[in-house]
């Protein structure tokens, strides 16, 4: 599989800042691959997304994106990439596709058009087929203005996929969404990607948006703390337990003390366990349960868990 993304030794240090915000971060992401970076306010996230996008320079460090170097390339990167930034873009004194058209037009892809009906027949089908998928064609012409923070998030998504990108950077594409507007733009952006293959770069702190992506990366004070699988996360941070009951709690908890299990009784008879699985725990027990219950870690737990543990900020 193509590396669509290389970043190795990247260094961000701003002009007066004391110390580099990005301190030599090495990762890659793989072509169709859904890739979370994730880390608190100041970890240095914008800044690394910035720079993958050629909208920031880099102090030092080699960059390729989809095989292309970001200093010596920088116009087949922007050709490769739709970005989402944390701020919507769009001018809102235009309309839905006039916003998109002229995004199209910048990205050299037709020649400007006064009117959507004077626009190549390509660019109308492409148009109406994105709008199409998420079901909004009947705002494509109203004034962004008019259209709600959900809509608008979704036009931005649409404008950003018009050149067909091979890879998709979102800084926070939900950010001062509704749960039903982000519930709909996943489903959304699943369909794309499930479509197009395309490569997704996420930044969120809607950690709970990442617990089916392929990979987690977090960035902790301009360094990468954790790179791995959300179950590797989990597996590597968070003590596994399960919950047990009976009607008769002292045979049971006599038992897991003949077993040597560990175990404290809350509002149930808690059993932290380590290389052994909870079906051989179970197996070993007599006494009849009334209470089966498997600790389902989520995301966001290992996701604090690791932060507390490596000394950085949760917020
Ligand atoms: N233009 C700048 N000049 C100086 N320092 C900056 C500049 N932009 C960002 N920084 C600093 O770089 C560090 C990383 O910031 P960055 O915006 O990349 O973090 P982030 O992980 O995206 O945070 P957030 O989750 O709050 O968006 C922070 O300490 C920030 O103050």
């Amino acid at each position: 599989m193509e590396k669509m993304i290389h970043v190795e030794n990247l260094v961000k240090q701003y002009d007066r800042a004391k110390t580099p915000s990005v301190k030599g971060i090495n990762f890659d992401v793989k072509e169709g691959e859904f890739f979370a970076f994730l880390g608190p306010n100041g970890a240095g996230k914008t800044t690394t997304i910035s720079i993958l996008t050629t909208t920031l320079s880099k102090t030092s460090g080699n960059v390729t994106i989809a095989g292309s170097d970001i200093d010596k390339e920088a116009k087949h990167v922007r050709e490769n990439v739709g970005i989402i930034f944390q701020q919507p873009s769009l001018d809102p004194q235009l309309s839905a596709e006039e916003n998109i058209r002229f995004h199209a037009c910048l990205y050299g892809m037709y020649t400007y058009r006064p009117t959507f009906k004077m626009m190549p027949k390509e660019y109308r089908k492409r148009v109406l087929e994105l709008a199409e998928i998420i079901g909004i064609q009947d705002a494509l012409f109203k004034p962004i203005k008019k259209l709600s923070g959900g809509m608008q998030r979704k036009f931005e998504i649409i404008r950003s996929l018009i050149h067909t990108p091979k890879i998709l950077f979102l800084d926070e594409p939900t950010q001062g969404l509704d749960a039903v507007s982000r519930r709909g733009l996943w489903d959304y952006l699943n369909t794309v990607r499930r479509e197009n293959g395309t490569t997704v770069f996420l930044t969120t702190h809607y950690i709970d948006e990442a617990e089916h992506v392929d990979r987690v990366c977090i960035i902790n004070q301009g360094l990468i703390a954790f790179n791995g699988t959300p179950d590797l996360m989990k597996q590597n941070l968070l003590k596994q337990e399960v919950i047990l009951d009976s009607d008769n709690r002292l045979a049971l908890t006599n038992e897991l003390t003949a077993m040597g299990m560990n175990h404290r009784v809350e509002d149930h008879v808690i059993v932290p366990y380590q290389d052994i699985t909870a079906q051989e725990i179970i197996a070993k027990l007599k006494t009849k349960l009334t209470l089966l219950k498997m600790q389902e870690p989520t995301l966001e737990d290992a996701y604090i868990e690791y932060l507390l543990r490596t000394g950085g900020e949760t917020v």
